[in-house]
């Protein structure tokens, strides 16, 4: 493994920088489910803990769409976030380093480090819109090609919420031997129509932004950011739960603004602009079509035979956490992985905060996270 560089509109990461605990594991050329070969695949990840002799505690986090390799940590550097899952990974945490050696990789496709549309091309200019399309199993495919330069052989979790819930359970169902516990929250086996119908205008209003020039504008000084916030704004949304919205902020207009006419904006607009401008900040929007394009795609019962029969092949542990006010990946979904494969546990999670309670909630999903780990797969 080396280091490589890769470039986001975020950050700028070069060769050998250490930039806290991240580093690039550079994995070769990538077969891709759909056709085609990416060339030079690189995965950026971090570790927390220790790999034991006989690499029987390593435990793989799997973010989701928008979040990175940077599960715990503080912002710096390189880092444009702080850690999305504050106090699962450290000493005495549910994910406690003092016995689990904990991998994260930024995802394939993604622009915090790894090969995605920003990375360079084989021409030695950013892929742009030429990026092949990829599926999750392209991604998991990605991260077994980590694992095996890690030395990893066998995962004792696998875990993951949204797109990472889809990853751990395609890593389950793709490489039975390799994982002996998945958990998989706020998840689905196949993304549903609903699901895809709420990505279609996010991906139209990203390619619709003057600025996105068929994703070929690294070198406009322009991102169409317009587009991705617009995408953001909508995808938030459905990430909260409505009665949250409403009791949160109901028809309050914005401090100092008329919204009844005299162009300010109610209170939740507000706030959907501040979330669409955050993410902004730190987003490639070329990235945001290929991993939403991915999400579309997740389906663990192609050419498998279905869902059923692909879940009911893996015999491992698996755990599934559905969010009772969770309109983007409903409640039902989780319950109909337990259905359809026997064994299957199930927790339902109490939450007012919809599809981000998987975010939201740490400290009962790390009571789940410790139930799991101390269960005999
Ligand atoms: C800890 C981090 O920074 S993680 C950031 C990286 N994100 C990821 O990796 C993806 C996962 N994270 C997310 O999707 C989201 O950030 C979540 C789920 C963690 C947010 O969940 P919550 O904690 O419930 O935050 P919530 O949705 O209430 O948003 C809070 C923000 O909205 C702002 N806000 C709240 N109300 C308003 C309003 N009316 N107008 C404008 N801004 C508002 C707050 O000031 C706060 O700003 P900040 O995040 O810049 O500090
Ligand atoms: N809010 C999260 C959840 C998406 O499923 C994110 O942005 O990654």
């Amino acid at each position: 493994m080396t280091a490589t560089p890769t470039r986001s509109t975020g950050a700028v990461w070069r060769p050998g920088d250490p930039v806290g605990d991240r580093r690039f594991a550079t994995l070769g050329p990538l077969p891709l489910e759909r056709g085609g070969v990416l060339p030079d695949v690189t995965l950026a990840y971090e570790t927390w803990g220790t790999l034991s002799p006989s690499g029987d505690n390593a435990v793989l986090v799997e973010h989701a769409l928008t979040g990175d390799s940077h599960v715990v940590g503080e912002a710096g550097p390189g880092h444009p976030t702080s850690g999305w899952w504050p106090g699962l990974v450290g000493p005495g945490a549910p994910l406690d380093t003092d016995r689990w050696f904990v991998v994260a990789a930024n995802v394939l496709g993604g622009c915090q480090g790894s090969t995605g549309p920003s990375s360079a091309g084989p021409d030695g200019r950013p892929w742009g819109g030429r990026f092949p399309f990829v599926t999750i199993r392209d991604q998991v495919a990605a991260e077994a090609a980590l694992a095996d330069a890690l030395g990893i052989d066998r995962w004792a979790l696998v875990l993951g919420g949204s797109m990472g819930g889809m990853r751990a359970l395609e890593w389950a169902v793709a490489h039975p031997a390799r994982v002996e516990r998945a958990l998989v929250l706020a998840s689905t086996a196949a993304a549903t129509a609903d699901q895809v119908a709420w990505c279609q205008p996010q991906l139209l209003a990203i390619r619709h932004d003057p600025d996105f020039r068929d994703g070929d504008y690294y070198d406009t000084g322009r991102a169409p950011l317009t587009g991705l916030g617009i995408a953001r704004r909508i995808a938030h949304t459905t990430y909260r739960h409505e009665g949250e919205l409403d009791d949160r902020f109901g028809r309050r207009p914005r401090d100092g603004e008329d919204p009844l006419g005299g162009g300010g904006r109610y209170d939740v607009e507000s706030y959907l602009d501040h979330h669409a401008t955050k993410l902004a900040r730190r987003f490639d929007p070329n990235s945001y079509l290929v991993l939403s394009e991915a999400m579309n795609s997740h389906d663990v019962g192609r050419d498998r035979g279905g869902v059923a029969a692909a879940l009911r092949a893996y015999p491992g542990l698996l755990h599934v956490v559905g969010v009772t006010t969770d309109r983007l990946y409903p409640l039902r979904l989780s319950e109909e992985i337990a259905r359809v494969r026997p064994g299957t546990g199930l927790t339902v999670l109490d939450s007012p905060h919809g599809h981000d309670g998987f975010l939201v909630e740490t400290d009962r999903v790390g009571r789940v996270v410790e139930q799991v780990l101390a269960a005999t797969p």
